[in-house]
């Protein structure tokens, strides 16, 4: 959490691996991963992190399980066990009937659930989330923070940011962040 400009989206730009921080260094699972060449860093980033932005950039000319799988499309063939477990991540988050819909005919909170799906087709361990909850309704918020929540007990990590006070109840731990750095850390 923290003000407008200090710095949240930067910071998980550069935990996962999308930016070189300008000073300091990143380390994952215990590794200097500001040292490792860009192939390697995006070799690590597809395979260990998930993203979920605020705002789902689906395709619209795919359906909902095309674009489940587009992480892996991009990255060679699709497998059968991959549609396997692009409609086994659908049901997890409540959209086990709309695989075949064109993704733009999904509400929002839709398309944000199906951006999750998309963001763990891969099964990264991290998960990083930048206003995943913004302009939803309190409703499909609480929804979306149980998905998280269900992500967590089953062992990944999540790193979110939010303006949402109130969802800091879902969180282990909260970061303030003022002007870039860090301002205050609180365990729940
Ligand atoms: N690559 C970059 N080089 C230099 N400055 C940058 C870079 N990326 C972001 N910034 C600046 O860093 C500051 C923090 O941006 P950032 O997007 O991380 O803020 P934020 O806390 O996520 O804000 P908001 O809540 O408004 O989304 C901004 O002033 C931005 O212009």
């Amino acid at each position: 959490m923290g003000p407008s400009g200090s710095g949240k989206s930067t910071l998980l730009s550069i935990v996962g691996l999308l930016s070189q921080p300008s000073e300091g260094a990143v380390f994952f699972d215990g590794q200097d991963v500001t040292q490792l060449r860009e192939r390697e860093r995006t070799q690590l980033r597809a395979e260990r992190v998930g993203f979920v932005f605020q705002f789902p950039s689906l395709v619209n000319t795919l359906n909902v399980r095309e674009n489940v799988l587009l992480p892996k499309m991009l990255r060679g063939r699709i497998t059968k066990s991959d549609r396997t477990r692009a409609d086994s991540l659908l049901a997890q988050v409540g959209l086990a009937d709309r695989g075949e819909d064109r993704s733009y005919t999904l509400s929002g909170g839709e398309q944000r659930r199906v951006a999750l799906a998309r963001a763990l087709i891969g099964d990264p361990p991290l998960v990083l989330a930048d206003e995943p909850t913004g302009a939803l309704d309190e409703t499909t918020a609480e929804e979306m923070m149980g998905l998280f929540s269900r992500l967590q007990t089953a062992g990944k990590t999540v790193v979110m940011v939010t303006h949402d006070r109130s969802l800091t109840r879902f969180a282990n731990r909260t970061v303030k962040i003022q002007s870039g750095v860090i301002d205050r850390c609180s365990t729940n």
